[in-house]
């Protein structure tokens, strides 16, 4: 294996990376642009799908050329995305037919409010183990044939093609060759079954979606084809969501195993294996990852905003020059300890566990001693107390009373953030050095298929971690800050 790498292809939120792993697991180069978000209306984040597919060609020659190495030296490729992501494209031009609606985007609130009235969210629900909400494609999908001229009548002829960002870059690369994607991106569409492993022809048929605008699904682990590099092909062997593709990073192969990621969103999994257990307290039902045909599920908590509550006091409230600075001045606001303020940071609503889409975000308890630095204290500590709300659902839906917690993703570099986190949920909370457990997920993956490592017990376990405790004192203070929390989340998923 020795000169051989694993490409990752990791199309977030944020960048766009391409990352190269070696054998022991470790980054051996890594090339990264911003992925620009298109904000036509308030509520709307929609991408340019063609600049990404533009932005990852250049990525995947500029890896290469930084690392001084040829093509085929790739071993095999993996996909991992932002999930949720819609893209609709025309199958004869390859033309997507209007931005790439975000997962974040709330265009489609209206449609998901019609729906609701209809009375099937319990049946959406048990097909799919999501909640009825804009955040998934399918109502994404039902905004765009409303919106876009002749759509509808050309995705019942089946002249235009439905993907996630996986599928939109895995056609592109395959030259038009494979319309495909894998069960866990499939999984957060809303149209799949997650339980038959199939689209599902009753939620089709319910929101009037043709079959045959949609991809065919994958395990993670699979042959997805062939893209051609500098003239050498080179197969891609995986595809995941990038908060499944965390999970299987951090080898939380077991039941019961817990990880946190936090990148423009956060989300918290838990592998619950070959059960898909249904949550009774909001959390998301859906697939972890298939291999050999066999799916291991999870239980999710999906929380909207966290790096993009961080870009927000950067870009729009200009508190910081960077995101890296939030965490200097989250603790110089906790030296002055002026009082406890909340941020609620529900920009496009709430997620897990309140599923409130209509709410907005609101600041409580400030007073005229509240200066700049309290407010990025209050949006850096607004990540930890929403994780709290999905620890406190994950807990009581498994009854598994979980004593450490695995962090990573851009944000999780925040010392601030990883300390309050031990103190308010009371354990060990730890973060690897290496944060990208995204792409080491969906590397692993892509060399499992590929026999580059030779079994799932075999990957490299090289993770440095750093470990925080809890403050021995800290108990009865958080449990109060957490109770503040509680009222302010209270308050905005009843306004206006
Ligand atoms: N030290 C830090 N403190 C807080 N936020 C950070 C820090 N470093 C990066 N970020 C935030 O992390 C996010 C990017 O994380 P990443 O995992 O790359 O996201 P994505 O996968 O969504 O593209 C950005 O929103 C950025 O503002
Ligand atoms: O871009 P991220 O890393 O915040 O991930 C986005 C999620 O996949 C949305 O469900």
């Amino acid at each position: 294996m020795e000169n051989q790498y694993v490409m990752v292809i990791d199309q977030g939120t944020t960048s766009t990376r391409v990352v190269l792993y070696d054998h022991e697991g470790m980054i051996v180069e890594i090339s990264q642009l911003a992925c620009p978000t298109i904000r036509r209306h308030t509520g709307w984040v929609e991408h340019d799908a063609n600049q990404i597919w533009q932005d990852t060609k250049w990525l995947m020659q500029d890896v290469l050329t930084r690392a001084e190495i040829q093509a085929n030296a790739i071993k095999a490729i993996g996909i991992t995305n932002q999930r949720e992501t819609t893209v609709i494209w025309d199958k004869e031009t390859g033309q997507p037919v209007s931005f790439a609606i975000g997962w974040q985007s709330t265009q489609s609130e209206k449609i998901t409010q019609k729906i609701k009235q209809r009375n099937i969210t319990e049946l959406l629900h048990t097909k799919t183990g999501l909640w009825l909400d804009s955040y998934f494609s399918a109502t994404k999908v039902l905004w765009a044939f409303d919106e876009i001229e002749d759509l509808r009548l050309k995705a019942a002829n089946g002249q235009v093609l439905f993907g996630t960002m996986d599928t939109w870059l895995l056609w592109q690369l395959t030259k038009g060759q494979v319309h495909g994607t894998d069960v866990s991106n499939a999984s957060r569409t809303m149209m799949f079954n997650i339980h038959t492993l199939q689209w599902d022809d009753d939620v089709l048929e319910q929101l009037k979606i043709p079959r045959q605008i949609l991809p065919d699904v994958y395990n993670s682990a699979d042959d997805f084809g062939c893209t051609e590099l500098n003239g050498v092909k080179i197969p891609i062997t995986a595809i995941a969501g990038d908060q499944q593709a965390a999970l299987f990073g951090h080898q939380a192969f077991e039941v019961g195993a817990v990880k946190s990621t936090y990148g423009t969103g956060a989300f918290m999994m838990m592998n619950t294996g070959k059960t898909a257990q249904e949550s009774k307290h909001g959390l998301l039902t859906t697939i972890a990852y298939g291999i050999h045909g066999e799916v291991t599920y999870a239980l999710e908590g999906s929380i909207f905003s966290a790096g993009s509550a961080i870009q927000w006091l950067k870009d729009e409230m200009q508190l910081i020059d960077n995101a890296q600075a939030s965490s200097d001045m989250a603790y110089r606001s906790r030296a002055a300890a002026h009082q406890q303020i909340y941020l609620v940071p529900a920009f496009t609503g709430l997620g897990a566990p309140h599923w409130q889409e209509s709410a907005r975000g609101a600041a409580f308890g400030i007073t005229r001693m509240t200066n700049d630095a309290d407010v990025v204290r209050a949006t850096v500590e607004s990540l930890a107390f929403q994780t709290r709300d999905i620890l406190e659902a994950m807990q009581k839906d498994t009854g598994i009373a979980l004593s450490q917690l695995v962090i990573d993703g851009g944000v999780s570099a925040n010392d601030y953030l990883h300390e309050f986190l031990a103190d308010l949920l009371q354990m060990k909370v730890s973060r690897p050095i290496n944060l990208e457990m995204t792409s080491l997920g969906i590397a692993f993956l892509a060399g499992l298929q590929s026999g580059y490592w030779p079994a799932q017990n075999e990957l490299p376990i090289n993770q440095a971690m750093i470990h925080i405790k809890q403050h021995a004192d800290s108990e009865h203070m958080m449990q109060k800050n957490y109770l503040g929390w509680q009222k302010a989340v209270k308050t905005v998923s009843v306004f206006p």
